[in-house]
C-alpha cells in the first residue's frame, strides 16, 4: 500500500497523542496505562487504513487494540477512522513491525494479527516476510503464553511458507482455512486488502496459531527459503 504524500499527516498525527503513541519505547511493559480499561491488548502489525482495527474494535470493546504502521500517510488514514468511529480502544504506533520488542516487554500482548503483509516474492527478500522465523522469535517474546497469531493472505505461496516457518517454530494450528470466506464457522471481520482481493475472486488463506510448545527455530528451516 502506497499513498501520495499527505501533506497534513504528521500534524495531524502529532495533534491526538491521546491516540498516536509518539513515544511509544517510555510505554514498554505500561500500555494498559493508554487504555481507558485494563483488559487483553491485541495488536496489529502492518494495520494499513485501519478498517479491520476499526472494526474489531467495535466487535470487542472487552479488548485494547494496538496498531502499529510504518507509513506515516497510511496511519494517517487510521487515525481519521478513528476519530471518525470515536472508538476508545484503539492506539496507534507508527513505527515497523521490526521494533516490536524493543516497544512491548515480554507476555504484554494476548494476539498478534497480520493481515495481508507485503509476500516480498523475491527469495532474496525472504528474511523480510512478517512470517519469517526472526520475527515469530519476536512475537513469541512480546506475546503471553498461549498467546494467538493470526494470519491472512491471499498470496498462496506466501502462506505455504509461512506454514512452512509456523511448523519450523513448531507452533500449533488453532484454525485454518484455504478458501476463508467459504468457510462460514470461523468469524471474520475483512481489510481493506481482503474486500479488494475477493471481489477479484481470489482465495483467501487463514490461521490461527499459537504458540505453546514453542522451541528455537531449527535449522531446517532455512532449507525452505
Ligand atoms: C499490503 S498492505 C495491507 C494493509 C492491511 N493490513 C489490509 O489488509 O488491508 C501492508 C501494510 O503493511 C505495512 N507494512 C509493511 N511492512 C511493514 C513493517 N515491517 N512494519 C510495519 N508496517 C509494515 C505497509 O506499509 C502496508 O500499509
Amino acid at each position: 500500500m502506497r499513498l501520495r504524500h499527505i501533506p497534513e499527516a504528521e500534524e495531524g498525527l502529532a495533534a491526538n497523542p491521546h491516540i498516536v503513541v509518539t513515544h511509544p519505547k517510555n510505554y514498554k511493559g505500561k500500555f494498559q496505562k493508554r487504555f481507558k480499561k485494563n483488559q487483553p491488548i491485541h495488536l496489529e502489525i502492518g494495520m494499513g487504513k485501519g478498517q479491520f482495527i476499526v472494526e474489531m474494535a467495535k466487535a470487542h470493546p472487552e479488548l485494547n487494540f494496538i496498531g502499529v504502521e510504518m507509513q506515516t500517510g497510511v496511519i494517517y488514514r487510521a487515525l481519521e477512522k478513528v476519530l471518525e468511529e470515536g472508538v476508545e480502544n484503539v492506539q496507534l504506533i507508527n513505527t515497523k513491525a521490526q521494533m516490536i520488542t524493543d516497544l512491548f516487554a515480554e507476555g504484554e500482548i494476548d494476539h498478534i494479527y497480520l493481515n495481508f503483509s507485503d509476500p516480498w516474492s523475491k527469495k532474496r527478500y525472504a528474511v523480510r516476510r512478517l512470517t519469517h522465523f526472526n520475527f515469530l522469535e519476536s512475537y513469541h517474546q512480546v506475546l503471553k503464553d498461549k498467546g494467538l497469531l493470526s494470519f491472512k493472505t491471499d498470496n498462496r505461496k506466501f502462506f505455504e511458507f509461512s506454514i512452512q516457518m509456523f511448523n519450523a517454530a513448531h507452533m500449533t494450528i488453532r484454525e485454518l482455512s484455504l478458501n476463508l470466506h467459504q468457510d462460514l464457522e470461523i468469524k471474520n471481520i475483512q481489510t481493506e486488502y481482503e474486500e479488494k482481493f475477493s471481489k477479484q475472486g481470489k482465495r483467501i488463506y487463514y490461521t490461527q496459531l499459537s504458540f505453546d510448545f514453542f522451541q528455537a527455530v531449527d535449522e531446517t528451516a532455512l532449507d525452505y527459503i
